[in-house]
């Protein structure tokens, strides 16, 4: 048997960053049928709070998205030290609304903020993040449908369906448990009929479970967790990670890594998504999706 080491690339890169551009310009020919139409496009509403400069980039950048689709957005920016009440009011002025179909609020907030409480006043017609609990509840129970589906899931998702990966009936293993990727990943794959297994950081052995797995979905955020002698040979691989590492060859000192370690898996799985260019793309895509189709529900536009 050759060792894993000494094997050459089989695995092909999923490029979600393409996907995502193809999605988005799928979306902006939509909006623009929309408008001739009805005259009405989407508008997305993205509250910031305090000054995390990631979270300030993301934001960034789903404004532009919007911008290059023909979704109007607003913001509301409020500052680190800003009172719970003041975040429900923003939340609660934009619910209100009519011009705008979709809210979200940037996450991970402040420390001092009740992230569940802000959550639970978002307009549950308006949570195109899918972050609000009626929502993850639905997208939990078999026979009921959520009104959306969390971007980054959805996301993986559309990469694996595209990818031509068959998920019914195939082991998936997701690492990691939040609740904004690991939870609604594994609820989903379930949903599409895979045999899910969850890892975390009590998980004993995971690399016996990863090893049995046709799907792996990591969202540890732990850089090159996830080495070659983890992976089935053949397996598909869906990394959600991203790390900045320092990196003092690169322009701004530091790069982005994600879960896996990226050269080891091609030489084992069919498919790896890289990172940057891999899943992150796709969440941005994806909120133009649901934002979107909030829209369409509102105005009963097919
Ligand atoms: N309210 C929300 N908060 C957060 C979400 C979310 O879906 N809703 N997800 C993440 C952050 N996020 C969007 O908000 C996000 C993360 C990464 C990317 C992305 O495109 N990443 C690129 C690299 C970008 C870079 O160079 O910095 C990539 O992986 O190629 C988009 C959106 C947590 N918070
Ligand atoms: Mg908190």
């Amino acid at each position: 048997m050759i060792p894993r080491q000494a094997r050459k690339s089989i695995g092909t890169v999923i490029n979600g960053k393409s996907i995502a551009e193809e999605i988005r310009s799928r979306v902006a020919s939509e909006v623009k049928r929309m408008k001739e139409c009805i005259g009405k496009v989407p508008g997305l509403a993205v509250i910031l709070v305090g000054d995390r400069r990631d979270s300030q980039t993301y934001v960034r950048n789903k404004i532009k998205a919007c911008e290059e689709a023909g979704i109007k957005s607003v913001m509301a920016e409020l500052p680190n030290y800003c009172a719970e009440d003041d975040v429900m009011t923003a939340v609660l002025k934009f619910n209100e609304d009519p011009s705008v179909h979709g809210v979200l609020v940037q996450l991970p907030l402040p420390e001092h903020l009740d992230e569940e409480k802000i959550l639970n006043v978002l307009s549950l017609e308006k949570d195109v993040d899918g972050f609000h609990p009626v929502n993850m509840g639905n997208l939990a129970m078999r026979g009921r449908e959520p009104l959306f589906i969390p971007c980054t899931p959805k996301g993986c998702l559309e990469l694996l369906i595209r990818s031509g990966v068959e998920i019914a009936g195939k082991k998936a293993v997701v690492i990691g448990r939040s609740n904004i990727v690991g939870l609604p990943i594994s609820l989903l794959l379930q949903r599409h009929h895979a045999t899910v297994s969850i890892v975390h950081a009590c998980t004993k052995n995971p690399e016996q479970i990863t090893r049995e797995a046709d799907i792996v979905v990591t969202a540890a955020g732990v850089p090159n967790l996830i080495r070659s002698s983890w992976l089935k040979q053949g397996s598909v691989v869906i990394d959600v990670g991203t790390c900045p590492i320092e990196d003092p060859s690169s322009e701004f000192g530091y790069r982005l890594v994600g879960d896996v370690c990226y050269e080891e898996a091609l030489r084992v799985a069919s498919a790896v998504t890289p990172v940057p260019g891999g899943v992150g793309p796709m969440t941005i895509a994806m909120l133009l999706c649901n934002t979107l189709d909030s829209a369409k529900r509102v105005y009963g536009f097919a």
